[in-house]
């Protein structure tokens, strides 16, 4: 953390000067407002003798960097108020664990919906969540969804109105960017885990996500209805695979069909419920027969927290016991700084134990001023800046998800620093392009609500306004932009075209899908004549083909799904090339040589030219054509990966050089070195997770023998198994079908990428013959 400021609105201000100085050198940001018009602006920053107490000096040495400590300390009494009641969450979990379900009961309990309807349930309308046709028909989630709700949570005898913003996320893999999205704009989230299941593969992903994002979560054991459930093991499962402290704060009353509630540990309260939804609870005595496990398990709370807090663990080494509110203020710290999660446990289903979910929610996920957000001042060598969430400061704001809806584009925002305004002028900060913002909503799952400002912490939506997903969005104040979130290569791909005459239709659905959803990929293939879709899994592509033909009313005939492969170098070669051309006219004269490597995993360019043999110009031709060549490899046409080419020799020629003939020596000069330096063709490599009943093992083993894949783990459950391998996606093709036919139907998998490796040299050898018949075609 960095050290804590004292002149604490100096800070504010080192800040807000920087980005006028920003402002000063470039014609965009014409308004250059002065200093006092800044105080002005920011009354609470008028102890100014402070503000006069730092030197300009201080302010451009880059003070831009705030402490969480300075912003907590710095925030206005109106936004501390109305920040410490918010929460930003996301449910998120491994298929199936119920986040749709729970995050029904959520909606139900704080009165956003008036009455509960399940996934797949019986009543065909579906939950409320999964708005989509193909989401309530296939009972998955596809795409996230976000919507709000108030929460009313007693504290010492006072109610309090709490506000979430809430993301419910599929749990698929093949919807991962969903995941990624709302992960990097939320400040917290829930991570549903199955009490039968455990920690599956999807939950270790769904995890490593939230790292990515350093987003704090508090664990919720679901179906603890069912039979098998076992609240104990799952929670060693947390700790173990996914490798942070965690210690149940609930233990509960009754198993399986027997659940009647859960004891909240930390005060020795047992909680069960009343009325048809079970949406009163009602306090009573620990039970007697649980006295001893309540004490135990808050031992090990207490043990687990003094692991990870030094405050808890003071007062556990003087053997002392923290009063409830030290614990619950310790799993608050422990659970911000990303040590800890908090076990709770239910059943969403059962309407069991989801209320304390929200209360644990305000308890120990932070609220928006908690959370460190950073940008990068473009107009400063990207130096990182804080965001603080002060509603007075010019506004800055992500497009973290498009969507196309009834009244056009939809973008969603979430607003970190200012606030934004209906009617004004925001401006995107990697195109400079202002746009009038005409609406703003609030998004309750496929219905919106019109509001006319939205303040610092909270997210939102707006119509009409041109950009893609991850762009910053500023008021024109400023140049800054915020890190976008990770976006996964495609791994698999499949030409398609519409069944008859293209009527618009198509193109139309192809560009909104590829606006929309950054993994899903589209490419023209020149040799083939087809169109190209790219994507995350079969499931992926699956569901874009069947959106085209219910929303787009475009049937489309697909091909065969296609592996993404790679072409990779193993040895290192010296290379030589003379691009040379006279024929008639200016002749082309290009020479280049140097040594072509293995890289890892990218593809590098690199020049060490003594005595300027090569100007810089010729260099950068040179570079352009070895990436356009890098894009098609020579060996099957697929991307080159790990590739180091190396200038270092070379000539040019007075007349004939030009930054042509460099490219074109670049693109062939590396193609030939490529070719002499042990290509090899490789293949992506996916973890495989299956699991099905006991009595199908056996069976499933042999068809991943089958695959040639390696088993890496397996988990045996009580009723079902676990099985962990690795194996070539091009071996998966089609296997949804194999294993359900196999299992019953009763068995399920997941595909994640991996790695790249070679692939088998049969496979190599067919890939090449295919492509250099092509080509044969081709030139015929
Ligand atoms: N027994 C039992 N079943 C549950 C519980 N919660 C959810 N389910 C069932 O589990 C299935 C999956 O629930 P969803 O809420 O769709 O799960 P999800 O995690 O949102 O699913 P995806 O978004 O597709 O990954 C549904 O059939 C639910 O009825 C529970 O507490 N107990």
């Amino acid at each position: 953390m960095s050290p804590l400021r004292t002149v604490v609105p100096g800070v504010a201000y080192a800040m807000f000067a920087r980005s006028c100085c920003a402002r000063a050198s470039r014609p965009l940001f014409a308004h250059v407002p002065a200093r006092n018009s800044f105080i002005k602006q920011f009354p609470r920053l008028q102890s100014s003798a402070a503000a006069e107490a730092v030197s300009e000096s201080e302010s451009e040495q880059g003070a831009e960097m705030q402490s969480q400590e300075d912003i907590l300390a710095n925030l206005g009494p109106e936004d501390a108020q109305r920040l410490s009641l918010m929460r930003n969450i996301g449910i998120s979990a491994h298929i199936d664990s119920g986040k749709t379900t729970f995050t029904e009961r959520v909606l139900y309990y704080t009165g956003r919906i008036k009455a509960i309807h399940e996934v797949r349930g019986k009543d065909n309308v579906g939950a409320k969540m999964d708005s989509m046709d193909l989401e309530r028909e296939k009972g998955i989630t596809i795409q996230s969804a976000a919507t709000y709700c108030d929460w009313d949570k007693v504290e010492n005898g006072e109610t309090k109105k709490y506000h979430f913003n809430l993301i419910d996320t599929p749990g698929h893999i093949d919807f991962t960017i969903e995941v990624e999205r709302a992960l990097r704009v939320l400040d917290g989230a829930v991570l549903v885990v199955c009490a039968v299941s455990g920690v599956q593969s999807q939950t270790i992903t769904v995890d490593r996500q939230m790292r990515r994002y350093n987003v704090p979560r508090i664990t919720f054991i679901n179906k603890m209805d069912r039979m098998g459930a076992n609240p104990w093991r799952a929670i060693e499962q947390v700790n173990q695979k996914l490798k942070i402290a965690a210690a149940a704060v609930q233990v509960p009353i009754g198993r399986e069909d027997n659940l009647e509630g859960v004891v909240d540990i930390i005060n020795r309260k047992a909680l069960y419920h009343e009325g048809a939804r079970g949406e009163n609870i009602v306090e009573k005595d620990v039970p007697e027969e649980l006295k001893d496990i309540v004490e135990d398990k808050r031992s090990v709370l207490i043990e687990t927290l003094a692991d990870v807090d030094d405050e808890i663990a003071e007062i556990y080494l003087n053997e002392q016991v923290p009063s409830p509110e030290q614990i619950v203020a310790g799993i608050r710290r422990a659970t911000i700084a990303r040590k800890f999660t908090p076990v709770l446990m239910g059943s969403a289903l059962a309407n069991k134990s989801v209320q304390p979910v929200l209360d644990a929610v305000c308890d120990y996920l932070p609220n928006p001023a908690e959370v460190s957000n950073v940008a990068l001042d473009l107009s400063r060598s990207e130096a990182p800046v804080t965001l603080p969430p002060y509603s007075e400061l010019p506004f800055v704001g992500l497009a973290f998800k498009l969507e196309e809806g009834k009244f056009g584009q939809l973008t969603y925002v979430r607003v970190y620093q200012g606030m934004i305004k209906k009617g004004m002028n925001i401006v995107n900060a990697r195109t400079g392009k202002r746009t009038k913002l005409a609406r703003l909503v609030r998004m309750h799952s496929n219905e919106m609500e019109d509001v006319t400002e939205v303040h610092s912490g909270e997210i939102c939506a707006t119509f009409g306004v041109d950009c893609s997903s991850g762009d910053t969005f500023t008021d024109g104040e400023l140049e800054y932009a915020m890190t976008s979130m990770f976006v996964p290569e495609p791994v698999i791909s499949l030409s398609i075209a519409p069944k008859s005459r293209d009527n618009g239709n198509f193109s139309k659905a192809i560009n909104r899908f590829q606006k929309e959803d950054p993994t899903f990929r589209v490419h023209f293939d020149s040799e083939s004549k087809e169109t190209v879709i790219s994507g995350m899994g079969e499931l992926h592509l699956e569901i874009y083909v069947e959106r085209m033909r219910r929303e787009y009313s475009v049937d489309c005939v697909t091909g065969m799904p296609q592996v993404a492969y790679r072409e990779a170098i193993l040895d290192e070669v010296n290379f030589d090339y003379t691009h040379k051309r006279q024929s008639g006219g200016a002749g082309q004269y290009a020479k280049i040589m140097g040594i072509l490597s293995p890289a890892n995993a990218e593809n590098i360019f690199e020049s060490e030219i003594v005595g300027g043999k090569i100007p810089e110009k010729y260099l950068a031709a040179v570079q352009k054509g070895f990436e356009e060549a890098c894009e098609k490899g020579p060996l099957i046409g697929h991307k080159v990966l790990g590739a180091r080419m190396l200038v270092n020799d070379g000539a040019i020629h007075v007349v004939d050089s030009s930054e042509l003939s460099f490219r074109t020596a670049g693109y062939w000069g590396f193609r030939e070195a490529f070719m002499r330096a042990r290509a090899v063709v490789l293949e992506p490599i996916m973890d495989v997770a299956i699991t099905a009943p006991l009595e199908f093992q056996g069976g499933v083993i042999g068809l991943m023998n089958k695959r040639n894949a390696t088993i890496t783990d397996t988990d045996v459950g009580s009723d079902e198994f676990t099985l962990h391998a690795e194996c070539s996606l091009n071996q998966m093709f089609g296997f949804a079908t194999i294993l359900r036919a196999n299992t019953q139907g009763k068995g399920e998998f997941t595909l994640e990428f991996k790695h790249y490796a070679q692939a088998p040299p049969q496979l190599q050898k067919d890939l090449v013959a295919e492509f250099q018949k092509k080509l044969k075609e081709k030139q015929n």
